[in-house]
């Protein structure tokens, strides 16, 4: 791909007389410290999404780059640590996200000459590397890590552009990372609009009070010393840890399985399920969701086209978003990390059988059930352990990252919906990625892998061929 960069400016956290004035007039602490949520994701990858927008002919890019440019200062002011850095000085117990007024945020502005529509389609393969140069880098090094970074990318000969982020996972979770870009988006489609040109709808107001995440268990202390002794002793590094890296041929695919399949394969399970369960009572069996069938299927399809045969276990990890399953509720606008893990283990055997589907989607539902109740942080010091040796082995480990709950095609900057959205990141972390559909078709998944050009052929021919069956 031939693509240049054009410039790198720094966007300010304030613009204007008037946003300086409302950034004194919000409450917001100028340090956040990193709570128990947030610290398991102290030294992993950046969470990198990259977004593609189709647009006419006419468009300007001066006046494109300059409301973005002009939006993305604004809604800094309503999301001030985002423009901060996290540190971890000898003197602090643990890291914290200091920020200043001043503090600056990475906007590179990019021109491309790849071929656009081959970028941004669903229909075919992407290599891997052809999204590198749109997403940027985030400025990470074992003393300071900046929270986010931001690239616009144009394609003078495609009639798009591209915005490519890089968020820090231990500022951030999904739902507070897409809250922040469909908030730049709002202000920006509403530039000019709105006098103070910063009201956001209740749902993207965000959150800061850390005083709502209670550690009655004493997580906090345990996960400091993890991290404190992941590369050996009293180490305070911030680096991102050492990921395996994708293959030189790495292709990324998108598959969608809509809603008829779901409810499809939903029946289908229910059935086996009665089956293997029948002497048991009805309220023992599982919940099938959407997200239960959609990775245990994606997972399964993996596995058959691996045609791999192994002895040690299969291993899948997933999130919780736990704001609603707290008593009372933490906030839905809470900002930061409000996310527990859970992990499944299989035999590959079992897995690859008639009833593997049947399985995984038994374990998923399983281990959403025990997040009930109390349950939610049970075991919770095992997350950062597990998730570290997961993503520094070389074996594959299935994680999976986003929502289709996030409404990521919802974001609108003022040019429509966008054409695709990638979880770029994916590539090192060898998660699969959900989101909804981007056709607004309700209840329509797309799922997000990138694999070996041969593996990712065998999977697509599996994956379509397992939903003609059920
Ligand atoms: C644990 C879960 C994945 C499990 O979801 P499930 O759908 O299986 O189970 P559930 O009990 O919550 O929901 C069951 C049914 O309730 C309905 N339902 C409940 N809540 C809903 C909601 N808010 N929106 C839409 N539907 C909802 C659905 O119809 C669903 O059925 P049906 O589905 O059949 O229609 C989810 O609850 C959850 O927490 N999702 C968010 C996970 C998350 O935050 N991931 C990002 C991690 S950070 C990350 O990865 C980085 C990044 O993204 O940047």
């Amino acid at each position: 791909m031939s693509g240049q960069i054009g410039c790198i400016c720094q966007c300010p956290t304030y613009m204007d007389a008037f946003a300086a004035l409302f950034a004194q007039a919000t409450p917001t602490p100028e340090a956040l410290p990193l709570t128990l949520f947030d610290l398991p994701w102290l030294r992993f990858a950046p969470v990198q999404r990259l977004f593609f927008y189709e647009i006419s002919n006419s468009f300007e890019t001066t006046t494109l780059l300059s409301k973005l440019k002009a939006s993305l200062s604004v809604t800094l002011q309503r999301f001030r640590p985002l423009a901060g850095n996290i540190t971890w000085p000898q003197h602090s117990p643990k890291p914290v996200l200091n920020y200043v007024q001043g503090d600056a945020v990475s906007l590179t502005i990019a021109e491309s000459h790849a071929n656009f529509h081959h970028l941004s389609s669903r229909s075919n393969f992407v290599e891997a590397k052809e999204y590198h140069p749109l997403v940027p880098q985030l400025p990470i090094s074992h003393e300071k890590a900046a929270a986010v970074a931001f690239q616009v990318t144009v394609f003078p000969n495609g009639n798009g552009f591209s915005i490519g982020t890089s968020m820090h996972h231990a500022i951030l979770d999904g739902k507070s990372s897409t809250m922040f870009v469909k908030s730049w988006a709002h202000i920006c489609k509403h530039l000019g609009d709105d006098p103070s040109g910063s009201a956001l709808p209740d749902q993207l107001k965000p959150f800061f009070d850390r005083r709502v995440v209670q550690d009655p268990a004493g997580l906090e202390p345990i996960f400091l010393n993890q991290l404190q002794n992941l590369d050996g002793p009293n180490n305070r590094s911030l680096m991102v840890t050492q990921f395996k890296s994708p293959p030189p041929d790495a292709v990324r695919g998108i598959f969608v399985i809509t809603r008829p399949e779901i409810e499809a394969m939903k029946q289908w399970v229910s059935t086996k399920m009665a089956e293997m369960i029948k002497n048991e009572k009805q309220s023992d069996r599982p919940h099938l969701s959407t997200f239960s069938v959609t990775c245990a299927y994606t997972w399964v399809c993996l596995l058959k086209a691996e045609e791999k045969q192994t002895d040690k276990p299969d291993m899948m990890g997933f999130t919780l978003d736990c704001r609603p399953r707290f008593d009372p509720p933490i906030p839905a606008n809470y900002f930061g990390n409000c996310i527990a893990g859970r992990v499944i283990v299989a035999e590959r055997k079992g897995l690859l059988g008639e009833d593997g589907l049947t399985v995984v989607v038994n374990e998923i539902s399983e281990a959403i059930k025990g997040a009930d109740g109390d349950g939610i942080l049970k075991r919770a010091e095992t997350l950062l352990p597990i998730l570290y040796s997961a993503v520094r082995s070389e074996k594959r480990s299935m994680g999976v990252a986003g929502s289709p709950r996030f409404g990521i095609y919802d974001t609108d900057f003022g040019w429509g919906r966008p054409s695709k959205v990638e979880v770029v990141s994916i590539e090192e972390t060898g998660a699969m990625s959900l989101a909804e559909s981007r056709d607004g078709i309700a209840g329509d998944v797309e799922v997000g892998l990138v694999l070996e050009k041969h593996h990712m052929q065998a999977f697509a021919s599996v994956f379509a061929k397992g939903l003609q069956d059920i």
